[in-house]
């Protein structure tokens, strides 16, 4: 038997079937994903809005289609003996996709080129390849892997390829988890608390939650654990200004929010409107009046110093976005400008240090898994601040993450989440 790595991966196919039409269909949007840089989940909107008539299991099948080549992508091509230096064609990568549903009949391997192997050539030829490509990753990132997770990295290489969980968080000003883990089942959605999340719950499947009417009461956000325990790490307190530098869509200015309550206040930024604009909604939903949306220009923003100081600046900061691959696997194959995300990184910490008061927390936090954006970010920041330091997180957090030197990741093969880094810092006051 071949070692559990080895084993070929299989796509999960909802339909045991693959139509011409649905190659093509994924190789179409493969090409628009890679060749344009759109995401995967745009991407696949766009079609599914451009072909109305297809129906739900369709779209089911090309999203597997597509997700499985993006994650497994250098796999494919090894199997398809593409030259080093060379990619495959979409066409050949789905095709290969489908030979290892075992769905590959003649007419599927001459539209795609694809050369039918017994499977026991193909577990020996991927048995021979490097550990990256048989987990789908460029080299460069499986040695950023090693050189975080040392003897680990496969582990995590492993889990990043499996499907992301859905988790929630309750909204404890509408109702509390075990109600609604009651309504849930109600509705047939088993569900888990997280733990050492205590408005965490993890969704034992994948089904569409919008569309509850506890989600328009506001009863929940659907919620990554991992961006919940960074809300948990600014340690924000009933009546508190918080600063929410890189607020996005406002996932955790919510979730900070409910934290400081309505004597307090949150100043929820982003250089990009655009994506802040969705936050009013979501804020009016979960019947928070205490966020303000403030789009800026950059950290610098004189808005900023004129607001401030603030209890807590949370950065949640641009970065390579390698701890959420399972959710947007497109990143493994589109290298990001990791000089240019780790410039914007400092520079958030470097304002962010001037819009903390004095005894206030600054809370870092990448959906990062490299050194580079995380310990290696900090250990700069510590030398450009001599006099700020890394404080100790609450012991629930050391007890549940893996926290090193006060820095802590949350792994994909430990929690299950997406993976995170984060830590506190605080000035120093001796
Ligand atoms: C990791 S995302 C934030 C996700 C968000 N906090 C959430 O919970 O959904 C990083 C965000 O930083 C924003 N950003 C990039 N450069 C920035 C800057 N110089 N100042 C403030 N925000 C910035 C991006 O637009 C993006 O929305």
């Amino acid at each position: 038997m071949p070692d559990q790595l080895f084993t070929l991966p299989k796509p999960e196919l909802p339909v045991p079937r693959v139509f011409p039409q649905q190659i093509q269909r994924a190789a179409a949007v493969l090409d628009v994903i890679l060749s344009d840089g759109v995401p995967s989940d745009r991407a696949l909107q766009h079609c599914f809005r451009a072909e109305r008539q297809m129906g739900k299991r369709d779209r089911a099948q090309l999203q597997t289609l597509v997700f499985f080549v993006l994650r497994h992508w250098r796999l494919l091509d090894e199997l398809l003996g593409v030259p080093p230096g060379e990619v495959a064609s979409a066409l050949g990568r789905v095709g290969m996709a489908v030979h290892l549903a075992g769905l590959l009949d003649e007419t599927l391997a001459e539209l795609t080129g694809v050369v039918a192997r017994p499977q026991i050539d193909m577990v020996e030829r991927i048995a021979r390849s490097s550990p990256a490509k048989r987990f789908g990753l460029r080299d460069e990132d499986m040695a950023r892997l090693e050189a975080a997770f040392g003897s680990d990295a496969a582990a995590v290489a492993k889990a990043l390829l499996a499907r992301a969980p859905v988790d929630i968080r309750v909204n404890s000003a509408v109702t509390e988890p075990r109600a609604l883990a009651e309504t849930l089942l109600a509705l047939g959605l088993e569900s888990t608390p997280i733990p050492g999340l205590p408005n965490g719950l993890r969704l034992s499947d994948n089904k569409p939650l919008t569309s509850l009417d506890a989600y328009h009461a506001g009863a929940f956000e659907i919620q990554d654990a991992g961006s919940q325990w960074i809300v948990e790490a600014c340690q924000a307190q009933s009546g508190q200004h918080v600063l929410d530098l890189c607020a996005g869509a406002g996932g955790k200015s919510l979730g900070l929010a409910e934290a400081v309550g309505e004597q307090g206040h949150v100043l929820a930024c982003d250089t990009e409107a655009e994506r802040l604009a969705r936050l009013p909604e979501r804020s009016a939903r979960a019947g928070w009046r205490n966020i303000e949306c403030q789009p800026i220009a950059d950290s610098a923003d004189p808005e900023l110093q004129r607001r401030g100081p603030f209890d807590r600046v949370l950065i949640d900061a641009p970065c390579s976005g390698s701890g959420t691959w399972r959710r947007h696997p497109e990143l493994r194959q589109i290298p990001p400008d990791l000089e240019a995300l780790c410039a914007t990184q400092a520079q958030l910490l470097d304002d962010g240090v001037r819009l903390t008061k004095t005894d206030g927390l600054l809370i870092y936090a990448t959906c990062s898994l490299w050194r580079e954006e995380n310990e290696m970010q900090i250990a700069s920041f510590l030398a450009r601040h001599p006099d700020w330091r890394v404080a100790e997180l609450p012991a629930g957090m050391t007890h549940a993450l893996t926290v090193v030197a006060g820095m802590a990741r949350i792994r994909p093969d430990i929690q299950g989440s997406d993976g995170f880094f984060f830590c506190v810092l605080q000035r120093k006051n001796d």
